[in-house]
C-alpha cells in the first residue's frame, strides 16, 4: 500500500487520530513498538484505509514520498527513541511529526537535530482528548514552514471545524512554536478548570446548593456568554449518579488532583519570560495543595481556621457567574500576553487572532468567548493586552464588582479561591498607578546597593540609607 501517512503509537490518542485520518479517506499505516496494542486496534477497528505493520522498516516502506510519520507516544524519551528508529531509513524531505504533549524546548532540540540530518520536523499541539482526536481536534503545527503544505491537507481534514466552517488548524511558527502554543493552551485549561472548581465550591459551601441545583446553574450558564466545553461537562458531571454506591459520583471522588506537567511548564516559562500568569500558577498550586489530602483533613479537624459570618443575598449566584466570567477574561489575557512575549523572544511571529480562532472548536478550552478574542486580534493584531480591547474592557468594567463581592464573601467564609483572588489582583495591579514598587526599589538599594530610578529625573541613583532606629 502507498499510504499517505503513518501513525506511530496506538494508545488512546494515536489510535483515534489514525481512525480520524482513515475516515477522511487517507490511507494510513499504523505501528506500535509493542505488537499487542496494534493487534487490539486492528481487531477492534478494522478499516479499509488502515494497514498495520509490525516492523519499522516495513512501516517506512509503506508510505508515499515525501513520507509523513505522525508520532503519538508518551512525551519524553519515547519520542526520541521513535525518532532514532526512523532516521537511518529516511530520504531527504521526509517529515516527522510529534503530536504528543512534548515540552517545547525538547521540540526545539529535536527540530534542530532532525533538520540537521536533512529531514523535516513538526511539533504538533493536539487538543480535544480522545473524542477530539477521533472526530476533530484543534491542531497547532509548528516546524519547517516550507514543508507545511505537505501536511496541511491531512491536518486540515482531520481538524475540528468552527461554526464558520474553518478548520481549527493553522501553521503556528518555526521549531517549538506549535508545542509552546499547546503548552499555554493547557495552562489556560488549568486556570479555566480551577475557576470552575472555585465557582462550584462557592455555590456548594457558601450558597448551600445541591449538586442538582449547581448542575442546573452550570447548564444555564452554558447557554450564555460562559458557554464552553468545560462548563458543559461540569453540568453533566454534577448530575451523574454513582454506579457503585448511593448518591452522586462527584461526592465519592477523592478531593485531590494530579497533573502531568504542561500547566507547570507554562508557569515556569512565564517566570522565565517575566510575564504574570498568576491565575494559571494558582491553579497549579491549588492542585498541589489538593494533593496534601491527609494534612488538609488534619488541619480541617483542628480549630486553626476562624471564619466570619457571611450574608447571602439573592444576587449571590449571579455574582458568582459574573466573577467567573471576569476571572476567565483575566486568565486568557495572561495567556495571550505570554504568547505575545514568546513570539518576540523566539521570533515566531505568532498570529494571535489565528491562535484564538483555532481554539474555537475541537479543544478542551473551546468556548463562545474565543470568538470575542479572535475579533479583538482581528481588529488590532498588535494588541498588547486583551483588556485594551473595547469588548473586554467593558466586560471587566461591568462585572468586577461581583468579583470583589464574591472574593470578600469567600475570604470571610474561609473558602479557598486562589484563582478568583489572583484574577482580581491582576486586574487591580494593571489598573493601579502605584503598586508599592517604589518601596521595593528602596529596600533593594538599602540592602544591596542595587540602585533605584526616580520619577523626576533620568538615570539610576544610589542613596546612603541611614539607620533611624
Ligand atoms: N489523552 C489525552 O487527552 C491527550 C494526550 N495527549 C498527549 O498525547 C500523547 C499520547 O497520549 P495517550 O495516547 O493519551 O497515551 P497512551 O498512554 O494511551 O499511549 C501512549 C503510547 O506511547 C507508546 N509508548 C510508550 N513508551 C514508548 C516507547 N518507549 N517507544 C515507543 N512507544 C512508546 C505506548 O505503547 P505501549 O502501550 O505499547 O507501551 C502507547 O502507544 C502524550 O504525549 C499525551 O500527553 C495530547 C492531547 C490529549
Ligand atoms: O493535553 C491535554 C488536553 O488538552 C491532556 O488532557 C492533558 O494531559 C491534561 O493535563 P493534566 O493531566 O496535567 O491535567
Amino acid at each position: 500500500m502507498n499510504a499517505n501517512i503513518a501513525v506511530i503509537g496506538m494508545g488512546v490518542m494515536g489510535s483515534c487520530l489514525a481512525l480520524n485520518m482513515a475516515n477522511h479517506n487517507f490511507k494510513v499505516s499504523v505501528y506500535n513498538y509493542t505488537p499487542d496494542l496494534t493487534d487490539k486496534f486492528i481487531k477492534n477497528h478494522p478499516h479499509k484505509n488502515i494497514t498495520a505493520y509490525y516492523d519499522i522498516q516495513s512501516l517506512i516502506n509503506s508510505v508515499a514520498r515525501p513520507r509523513k510519520f505522525f508520532i503519538m507516544v508518551t512525551a519524553g524519551k519515547a519520542v526520541d527513541s521513535v525518532i532514532d528508529s526512523l532516521l537511518p531509513h529516511l530520504d531527504p524531505d521526509d517529515i516527522i511529526m510529534d503530536g504528543g504533549n512534548s515540552f517545547y524546548k525538547d521540540t526545539q532540540r529535536r527540530y534542530d537535530y532532525v533538520t540537521s540530518k536533512g529531514f523535516k520536523y513538526f511539533g504538533i499541539g493536539v487538543s480535544g482528548g480522545e473524542e477530539g482526536a477521533l472526530n476533530g481536534p484543534a491542531l497547532m503545527p509548528g516546524g519547517n514552514a516550507e514543508s507545511y503544505k505537505e501536511i496541511q491537507p491531512v491536518m486540515e481534514a482531520i481538524a475540528a471545524k468552527a461554526d464558520d466552517g474553518k478548520p481549527c488548524c493553522t501553521y503556528i511558527g518555526e521549531d517549538g512554536a506549535g508545542h509552546y502554543v499547546k503548552m499555554v493552551h493547557n495552562g489556560i485549561e488549568y486556570a479555566d478548570m480551577q475557576l470552575i472548581a472555585e465557582a462550584y465550591l462557592l455555590l456548594k459551601n457558601v450558597g448551600n446548593l445541591s449538586n442538582e441545583q449547581i448542575s442546573q446553574i452550570f447548564h444555564e450558564w452554558n447557554q450564555g456568554e460562559l458557554s464552553s466545553f468545560l462548563i458543559s461537562i461540569t453540568a453533566d458531571i454534577l448530575k451523574e449518579t454513582d454506579d457503585m454506591a448511593e448518591g452522586y459520583l462527584v461526592d465519592k471522588i477523592l478531593d485531590s488532583a494530579g497533573q502531568k506537567g504542561t500547566g507547570r511548564w507554562t508557569s515556569i516559562a512565564a517566570l522565565e519570560q517575566g510575564v504574570n500568569t498568576s491565575i494559571m500558577t494558582s491553579a497549579c498550586n491549588a492542585r498541589n495543595i489538593s494533593s496534601f489530602y491527609a494534612k488538609r483533613q488534619q488541619f480541617a479537624d483542628s480549630d486553626l481556621k476562624q471564619t466570619l459570618p457571611v450574608e447571602i443575598d439573592e444576587n449571590f449566584v449571579e455574582d458568582v457567574r459574573r466573577s467567573l466570567y471576569t476571572a476567565k477574561i483575566a486568565a486568557y489575557t495572561q495567556g495571550f500576553e505570554l504568547y505575545k512575549s514568546a513570539s518576540e523572544i523566539h521570533n515566531w511571529h505568532l498570529d494571535l487572532g489565528s491562535v484564538a480562532s483555532i481554539f474555537r472548536a475541537g479543544c478542551i478550552i473551546k468556548a463562545k468567548f474565543l470568538n470575542n478574542i479572535t475579533n479583538a486580534y482581528q481588529k488590532n493584531p498588535n494588541l498588547e493586552n486583551l483588556l485594551e480591547d473595547d469588548f473586554f474592557f467593558h466586560k471587566v468594567q461591568e462585572n468586577q464588582q461581583s468579583l470583589r463581592k464574591t472574593i470578600a464573601k469567600a475570604v470571610s467564609f474561609g473558602v479557598p479561591i486562589p484563582a478568583f483572588s489572583n484574577a482580581m489582583a491582576y486586574i487591580d495591579g494593571l489598573c493601579t498607578k502605584t503598586v508599592g514598587a517604589n518601596l521595593i526599589q528602596a529596600q533593594r538599594d538599602y540592602f544591596g546597593a542595587h540602585t533605584y530610578k526616580r520619577i523626576d529625573r533620568e538615570g539610576t541613583f544610589h542613596h546612603q540609607w541611614q539607620k533611624h532606629y
